[in-house]
């Protein structure tokens, strides 16, 4: 698919769910709690590309303490709504966490197949401790039983985009958060 004109592309925007005021808040507070929380201590964030980046590039400048950050990239989306159900890691950590506090930071947490993979992974590389942060969190269709330490916003069993998230490859640079309108 490629999207090339403006009709075209804002006819697959159904609705905004999430403002970009409320992520703002939303961020800002998470950044407070994680400055709080790892004050003194080794922190490492670790974004899960592609979707991740933008949350990242705010997370990462909304926590006060210093920190580090560390990129990897998993996909299993791709021209659909659904989870091809394999998720494969595409980019690999170039850091050894063996001394660091890692914090996931993710964009969705939807089947949970990817986090659950992503955390495998580093869990078994012995971080001095790992959590995960989420944009967003959609229980409703997960099929792994895994949660968040910390999640921004709960959302129901729509597609979403914007803020990092795609359909397709586009729509992450929508400033807010939509549903997806298939056709
Ligand atoms: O809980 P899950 O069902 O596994 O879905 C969540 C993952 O799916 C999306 O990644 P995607 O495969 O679309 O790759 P992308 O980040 O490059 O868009 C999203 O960015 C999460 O990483
Ligand atoms: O709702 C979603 N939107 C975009 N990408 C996703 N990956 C998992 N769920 C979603
Ligand atoms: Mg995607």
């Amino acid at each position: 698919m490629q999207i090339t004109n403006m009709s075209e592309f804002h006819k697959h925007i159904k609705r905004v769910i999430i403002s970009e005021e409320e992520l703002k808040t939303a961020i800002a507070r998470t950044g407070e709690i994680l400055s709080m929380e790892y004050k003194d201590k080794p922190l490492l964030l670790v974004s899960i590309l592609k979707g991740a980046f933008i949350f990242m590039a705010d997370l990462s400048r909304a926590i006060t303490i210093p920190h580090e950050i560390g990129f990897m990239a998993a996909k299993s989306y791709f021209e659909s709504t659904e989870s091809s159900g394999e998720v494969e890691i595409t980019l690999d950590l170039a850091q050894d966490i063996s001394k660091y506090h890692v914090v996931i930071v993710e964009d969705i947490i939807d089947t949970g197949r990817t986090l659950k993979k992503v955390m495998e992974y580093l869990a078994g590389k012995k971080p001095l401790s790992l959590k995960v942060v989420t944009m967003l969190d959609k229980p409703d269709r997960r099929l792994v039983d895994l949660q968040s330490d910390y999640s921004l916003f709960t959302i129901p069993d729509y597609f979403v985009i914007g803020y990092g998230l795609d359909y397709g490859e586009y729509y992450r640079n929508l400033p807010c958060i939509a549903e997806f309108e298939e056709e």
